[in-house]
C-alpha cells in the first residue's frame, strides 16, 4: 500500500524526547512507520505509528448484494472482480486485507500463502465454508466468517420446491409441453400427505425445511447426532438414528454440512438400506452423495427420483449421467438465491468483515472463539494485563533454555466455569511467542502457533474468597525448566513466576519471583535487585542515569524480603535506555542484577 500525502494519520504516539533530523517511511502490511534519525546518536528511533492510506482494500470475488457493497464502500476500497481464476485470485490477494466469496470461489492453501501476510479475513457470503481451507487460514493468522442465518428460509424454501417439484414432474413436464408434447399418463405424480420425510441434519434449514414438510401433512424424522431433542419436539419431530432414517423414510431430505464424517455418506451401502422409490432431496453439499453410487441407485429403480441444487463439482460436466438421467431435477446451486436473502447475506457479511477489520472481535467467526460484547467489555483490562504478562515472562529466560512448559494461573472468586479463558490465553501465548519470534500471532492462530512450537500451556483455576464483581483477581504466568536471565524471577520452587492484577483498568506487575512489587505495566520495565539492602540512595542514583539521557521514569517501586534485606526495584520507563546508560545501572555497587524488559 503506497502512503499518500492525503493520507490519513489514525493512530499518533510520540515521544517525550524532541526527535530532530530527516523523517523517513517504511510500510509493513498496511500500517506505515515514520522514523526520524536522531542526529546526537545516529540511532533510528520510531516514534510515530500512522495507518496510512488508512482505507483497507477488500476484493469481492462473487456477486454480492448491493446493499453489502455500499457498506464496505463506507469504510474500504472495495475491488468487485468476478469469475478470477485461480492464478488471478493468487496474485491479486497480496494487495487486499479480506477477501469476500460465495460458494464459488475455492480459498485454498495458495491463497493464503500468496498473500504474504496481507489478507486478515475470508467472508463468507453463506453458510457453508467448506470452499474454504480452515485449517490453512488458521494457520496463516486469518480470521474467516460467515454469515449463517440470512439465507436459511431461502435454502428451506428451495429445498420444499425442489420437493414438491420432483414429486408432480413438473421440470420434466415443462420441457415435455414446450416440445409440443401433451403426456398426461407419462408424468403422474405421488402425493405427499401421509408420507415419511427423513431430516438429515436437523440445524437451521432441516428445522425450517421439516416445519414447512409437516404443514404439507408430512410425517418428519429427523437424523442429527448434535440436536437438541426439545428442538425437534417442539417442531414434533421424531430425532432418530442414522439407519432409522434413511430405511423408514419415502424422501430424504439432506441439511447436514459437507465434512470428513459426512462426505459420500449417501453410498452403496446406505443405498442397499433405503426403501425401494425412494425420493431425495439434496440442497446441501454434493459431496454428500456419491454421485456414482446415486446413479446406480437410481438405475436400479431404488432411488425413484432426486432433485438436487449441489453437485461434487459445480458447475458438473454437461455429459454427466447424474444431471441427465431422466429422473433427475437438478439447478443451479439456487438454494440461497432469492433476492431478499442475497440482501440479507450481503449485508450479513460486510457487517462482520468491516467489523473484523476494525479488530472486533466476530460473533460469526469460524475458526476463532466467539466472545459475546459483554464478556469482552468486562475481560479488557485483564486482555491486555495477560499478554503483557507474556511478553515479561519470556524475556525473562536465559538465551539458550528453550521455552516448553507455561502454567497459567486464573485467580478468581467467580464460578470456574464463569470465566472464558480462550481470549487470555491467546493473548498469553502472542506475549510469549513475539518478543522471540518474527510470528503474528493473534487470537485466530495462537494454539496453533504455540502447538506448532512445542509451547505447552497448562490453565488452573484458583477460586478466591470475596466479591465476584471483577472477573478476575490476578493472573500468574510460570515457565519451568528455564533458567533466567534475572534470578530474582525464579520462585522458590523454581520457576520463572512474574503475577499481575489490574487496577483502575491499568494492568499491574504485582509479583515476579517471590518478590511483591507493584508497578503499571504502561512503558518499559528496568528490574534490578540490590545486595542486602534497599538503600534510600538507590533510586536517586538510577533516576539521575535515565535523567542524563532524557528517558522519562513513570514509576517506580521497591519490593523487599523484609527491611533492610534484600530488594527488588521496578522502574517504569516511557523510552528505551541506551546501552550505556543500562550499564552504568548495572555498575552501581548496590545492584547485584538487572533486567530490562520491553512491554
Ligand atoms: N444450496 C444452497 O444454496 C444452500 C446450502 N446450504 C447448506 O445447507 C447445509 C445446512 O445449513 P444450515 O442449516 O444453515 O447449517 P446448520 O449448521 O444450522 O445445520 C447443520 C446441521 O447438520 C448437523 N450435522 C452435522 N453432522 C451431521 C451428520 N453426520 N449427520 C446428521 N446431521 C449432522 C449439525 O448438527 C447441524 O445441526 C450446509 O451444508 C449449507 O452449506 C445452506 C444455505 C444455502
Ligand atoms: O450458504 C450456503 O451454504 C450456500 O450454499 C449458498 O451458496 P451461494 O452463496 O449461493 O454460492
Amino acid at each position: 500500500m503506497a502512503a499518500s500525502a492525503s493520507s490519513t494519520i489514525l493512530k499518533l504516539r510520540t515521544s517525550s524526547t524532541a526527535a530532530s533530523g530527516r523523517p523517513s517511511l517504511s510500510t509493513t502490511f498496511g500500517v506505515t512507520t515514520l522514523s526520524f534519525r536522531r542526529r546526537r546518536d545516529q540511532r533510528h528511533r520510531r516514534f510515530v505509528v500512522l495507518a496510512l492510506d488508512a482505507k483497507p482494500t477488500i476484493l469481492v470475488a462473487e456477486k454480492l448484494g448491493a446493499a453489502g457493497v455500499n457498506l464496505l464502500k463506507e469504510f474500504a476500497n472495495v475491488d468487485c472482480s468476478y469469475n478470477l481464476t485461480p492464478e488471478e485470485l493468487c496474485t491479486k490477494i497480496s494487495l487486499c486485507d479480506a477477501l469476500i466469496v460465495r460458494s464459488g470461489t475455492k480459498v485454498s492453501r495458495e491463497v493464503f500463502e500468496s498473500s504474504a501476510g496481507r489478507l486478515k479475513v475470508v467472508g463468507r457470503a453463506g453458510v457453508g465454508i467448506d470452499n474454504v481451507d480452515l485449517a490453512a487460514a488458521t494457520e496463516h493468522g486469518c480470521l474467516v466468517v460467515n454469515a449463517p442465518t440470512a439465507n436459511t428460509v431461502a435454502a428451506a424454501e428451495h429445498g420444499i420446491a425442489l420437493l414438491t417439484a420432483m414429486s408432480r414432474n413438473i421440470a420434466q413436464a415443462d420441457a415435455s409441453v414446450k416440445a409440443g408434447k401433451w403426456e398426461r399418463s407419462k408424468y403422474t405424480g405421488v402425493s405427499l400427505v401421509g408420507k415419511t420425510l427423513a431430516v438429515m441434519g436437523f440445524g437451521k434449514v432441516g428445522s425450517e425445511v421439516s416445519r414447512r414438510a409437516k404443514g404439507l401433512g408430512m410425517h418428519v424424522i429427523a437424523h442429527d447426532p448434535y440436536a437438541p431433542a426439545d428442538r425437534a419436539r417442539a417442531i414434533g419431530v421424531e430425532l432418530v438414528s442414522f439407519d432409522e432414517a434413511i430405511s423408514s423414510a419415502d424422501f430424504i431430505s439432506l441439511h447436514m454440512p459437507l465434512t470428513a464424517s459426512t462426505s459420500k455418506i449417501l453410498n452403496d451401502e446406505n443405498f442397499a438400506k433405503m426403501k425401494k422409490g425412494v425420493r431425495i432431496v439434496n440442497v446441501a453439499r454434493g459431496g454428500v452423495i456419491d454421485e456414482e453410487a446415486l446413479v446406480k441407485a437410481l438405475d436400479a429403480g431404488i432411488v425413484a427420483q432426486a432433485a438436487l441444487d449441489v453437485f461434487t463439482v459445480e458447475p458438473p460436466a454437461k455429459d454427466s449421467k447424474l444431471i441427465q438421467h431422466e429422473n433427475v431435477t437438478a439447478t443451479p446451486h439456487l438454494g440461497a438465491s432469492t433476492m431478499e436473502a442475497q440482501e440479507g447475506v450481503a449485508i450479513e457479511i460486510a457487517e462482520a468483515v468491516v467489523g473484523a477489520l476494525k479488530g472486533e472481535l466476530a460473533a460469526t467467526a469460524v475458526n476463532a472463539p466467539m466472545v459475546p460484547a459483554e464478556v469482552l467489555t468486562e475481560l479488557k483490562p485483564f486482555v491486555a494485563l495477560a499478554e503483557k504478562l507474556g511478553r515479561l515472562a519470556v524475556q525473562l529466560v536465559a538465551g539458550g533454555s528453550g521455552v516448553k512448559n507455561v502454567k497459567v494461573t486464573y485467580a478468581s472468586a467467580r464460578a470456574p466455569d464463569d470465566l472464558d479463558t480462550r481470549l487470555l490465553r491467546a493473548m498469553i501465548i502472542k506475549g510469549l511467542i513475539e518478543p522471540i519470534s518474527s510470528v503474528f500471532v493473534n487470537l485466530v492462530n495462537a494454539d496453533f502457533t504455540a502447538k506448532q512450537r512445542g509451547l505447552r500451556i497448562t490453565e488452573e483455576r484458583v477460586i478466591l474468597d470475596g466479591s465476584p464483581e471483577s472477573p478476575l483477581e490476578l493472573i500468574q504466568v510460570q515457565i519451568s525448566n528455564v533458567e533466567s536471565k534475572f534470578a530474582s524471577a525464579i520462585s522458590d520452587s523454581g520457576e520463572i513466576k512474574v503475577e499481575g492484577r489490574v487496577k483502575d483498568g491499568i494492568p499491574h506487575l504485582t509479583k515476579t519471583g517471590s518478590f511483591e512489587v507493584d508497578v503499571s505495566l504502561e512503558g518499559s520495565l528496568i528490574l534490578c535487585r540490590q545486595v542486602q539492602v534497599d538503600q534510600p540512595g538507590m533510586i536517586g542514583k538510577v533516576g539521575s542515569i535515565l535523567a542524563e539521557e532524557n528517558v522519562n521514569v513513570s514509576f517506580m517501586s521497591v519490593g523487599r524480603i523484609a527491611p533492610r534485606k534484600q530488594a527488588v526495584m521496578a522502574i517504569g520507563v516511557d523510552e528505551e535506555p541506551t546501552k550505556q546508560s543500562l550499564k552504568k545501572i548495572g555498575e552501581i555497587p548496590a545492584v547485584e542484577e538487572f533486567v530490562y524488559l520491553k512491554l
